[in-house]
């Protein structure tokens, strides 16, 4: 026999587009001949893809099949190639399938009774991740099939197809008619089937030698033997009988064998299923005996921490135990000494109403003096200011008016410039005491200008006068008092000035200067103000008069300072007034000027001092001080 070359006359890239192979030695046609079945693609590397790279990367899936149409008669070579590049990671058996080839075509032979020469299936059972894995590619090559041409009905024969890498089992397939069709068809056994390319190659012919007919060649002895064509037939026919009968049996045989393999598959599938499930089992088992383990260390645990905190709690409650009953002891100690001491207690009871009714004529006693003592302390206070009354009758001043003529002037006390401040105020504080024993005492100084009224009222500070002297008996005296009186000391420091009252302790300093300047830097005031010193001054004089002459009405509002002096100035007030005057000749008419004005005021009589009990006048001092803090309020505003 000979061969004529081999040709490709098609190469199909299943589920792909056409393309050529670098090196120009292959073209690959897009997927076309195809029925059914979907196009698939992937981007993974193929390993080992050798010289078809390009077909590997798409494939045909699904159940399907290709009638390639139009194949000139002949016989052909159908290369199958296959890649598994969905289920890359396994397990084997999930696309099993089979391929037919011709089946068509040969079922229709069946009725011809010609299925002896054909076999269906050329792949069965058929799995590539078992056979190669993943991402690699399987060649089926050299699947011989023969195109019939009408015209001669040539029977075609077979060649038994290898494939590549690895095994597959692969009947020799052929089919016989004459419609210039090639059939192969994919169907799945588990799972889809799929193919990545399809190869047709022109297979050489098979040329028949000419045998003559009349001469066999025999086989022992290689002689060739003249036989008649009668004999020729009937030796082929019993030949053909022997080779039908044998290939009966060994297709029975087959067949059993398929069967035997088909139950052993079946039982080893039941088996590995039954083994599955055991191993499933098994791991449910392990993980539950792990849990449980944990679970059993974790109440281990708690029970160690459990007894550990119960030997502590069980320490410390014998302690505490312990301390307790040494409590207990102690205080059953303490209680028999109680029920002694009570016992002591309840025989001293007649002792202790005896020294009860003491202290209560003793109390009584005590609320006898006290009002005793308070009616001497008020004869005290009368005797005391009739000592006063009595004490202020021995000054005399004379000046010399002109010549020899000479005017005498009467004042309870003159000091001469021997006197210093310790003497003016041992006059004064008397009136501090009548102050801490409830009357209303106006202290103040009259004078010419530049003659000592600041340094009699202020003084220096290494020389201090009647109003810090003043303060200091005040909180002397209190102190002294402090077991028998409480007292409340405020102090207010008052300015009038063009008749307007100014609280100096309560303006902020901002607005004491603004003052000031307000005062000096006015020329045209000077003279408003000089006015108003003299407005004041004049008041005091008619205040004064009018409380000389016993008047009904003392003109206490005609001017900011005897309004302010009200409750100190006559009434059931005690007043103190310092005249100072001017040695220098000079200044004569002022100081015969202050002297009647001082003899003047010495001249009135008040009533006798009375005890402030009534707040009253506080209240309406207090609501003065309001209302000039108000104005200077205001005052602050506008400036
Ligand atoms: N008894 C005194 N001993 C020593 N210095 C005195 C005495 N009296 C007044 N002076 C001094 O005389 C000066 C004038 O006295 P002072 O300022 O007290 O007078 P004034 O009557 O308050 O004056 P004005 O009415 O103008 O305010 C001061 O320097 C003061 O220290």
């Amino acid at each position: 026999m000979c061969f004529e070359s081999e040709k490709v006359v098609m190469f199909v890239n299943a589920g792909g587009e056409g393309s050529t192979e670098a090196n120009c030695t292959m073209s690959f046609m897009a997927d076309s001949f195809f029925q059914g079945g979907d196009a698939f693609q992937t981007g993974e590397h193929i390993v080992e893809s050798g010289d078809h790279s390009l077909i590997y990367q798409s494939a045909r899936l699904g159940n399907f099949c290709y009638r390639f149409n139009n194949m000139l008669p002949g016989d052909y070579y159908v290369d199958l190639h296959f890649v598994e590049i969905i289920n890359t990671y396994g397990p084997k058996r999930m696309r099993v399938f089979n391929v037919f080839m011709q089946d068509e075509k040969a079922s229709q032979l069946v009725e011809l009774h010609y299925l002896d020469y054909f076999v269906k299936s050329i792949l069965s059972d058929f799995d590539i991740f078992s056979i190669v894995g993943a991402n690699k590619p399987l060649q089926l090559i050299d699947s011989r099939v023969s195109v019939y041409d009408a015209r001669t009905r040539t029977r075609t024969r077979t060649r038994t197809p290898k494939p590549t890498p690895g095994h597959a089992t692969c009947p020799p397939s052929v089919s016989v008619k004459d419609d210039g069709l090639i059939i192969i068809r994919f169907e799945g056994v588990n799972g889809s089937p799929l193919v990545s390319g399809i190869c047709i190659r022109r297979a050489p012919k098979f040329s028949a030698l000419p045998v003559k007919r009349e001469h066999l060649v025999c086989k022992n002895c290689a002689a060739e033997i003249e036989v008649t064509s009668a004999q020729h037939k009937v030796m082929q026919m019993k030949s053909t009988a022997k080779y039908e009968k044998k290939i009966q049996e060994l297709s029975a045989q087959c067949q059993r064998k398929s069967d035997e393999c088909y139950q052993a598959w079946m039982s080893l599938t039941a088996a590995n299923e039954q083994l599955e499930k055991v191993r499933m089992e098994l791991d449910n088992k392990l993980f539950q005996t792990y849990s449980l383990d944990q679970t059993v260390d974790k109440q281990a645990e708690n029970l160690r921490n459990i007894s550990s905190k119960y030997e502590c709690d069980k320490k410390f409650w014998a302690v505490a135990i312990n301390n307790l009953q040494e409590k207990i002891k102690v205080m059953k100690e303490e209680h028999s000494q109680l029920l002694r001491e009570a016992h002591e207690c309840a025989d001293s009871i007649p002792d202790l109403n005896k020294m009860v009714f003491a202290v209560q004529s003793l109390v009584s006693q005590c609320e006898d003096l006290k009002v005793k003592y308070n009616e001497e302390h008020a004869k005290r206070r009368k005797l005391y200011n009739l000592v006063q009354e009595a004490k202020a009758k021995d000054g005399e001043l004379g000046i010399l008016t002109g010549g020899s003529t000479k005017k005498n002037f009467k004042f309870d006390r003159v000091y001469t410039p021997k006197d210093d401040q310790v003497d003016v105020f041992a006059d004064a504080s008397p009136l501090v005491i009548s102050v801490l024993d409830g009357y209303n005492v106006c202290i103040f100084a009259y004078g010419q200008t530049g003659t000592g009224k600041t340094f009699t009222m202020e003084g220096i500070e290494q020389n201090r006068g009647v109003n810090y002297r003043t303060l200091e008996e005040l909180f002397r005296v209190s102190k002294e008092r402090s077991e028998t009186f409480s007292y409340d000391i405020s102090v207010s420091v008052l300015e009038v000035y063009n008749e307007q009252i100014r609280d100096l302790l309560g303006a902020s300093p901002t607005s004491k200067k603004q003052w000031r300047l307000a005062k000096t830097d006015v020329q045209g005031d000077r003279l408003k103000e000089a006015q108003n010193i003299n407005r004041s001054l004049s008041a005091l004089g008619d205040v004064i008069s009018a409380l000389a002459t016993k008047s009904s009405h003392i003109p206490y509002r005609n001017s900011k300072l005897t309004h302010l002096l009200q409750d100190s100035l006559g009434g059931d007030s005690k007043t103190l007034m310092f005249v100072q005057i001017s040695p220098s000749e000079h200044d004569l008419s002022e100081t015969l000027s202050s002297l009647n004005f001082a003899t003047r005021a010495r001249g009135v009589e008040l009533c006798p001092a009375k005890k402030q009990i009534d707040t009253s006048e506080l209240q309406k001092l207090k609501m003065m001080l309001d209302k000039a803090r108000q104005e200077c309020r205001t005052k602050d505003e506008s400036l």
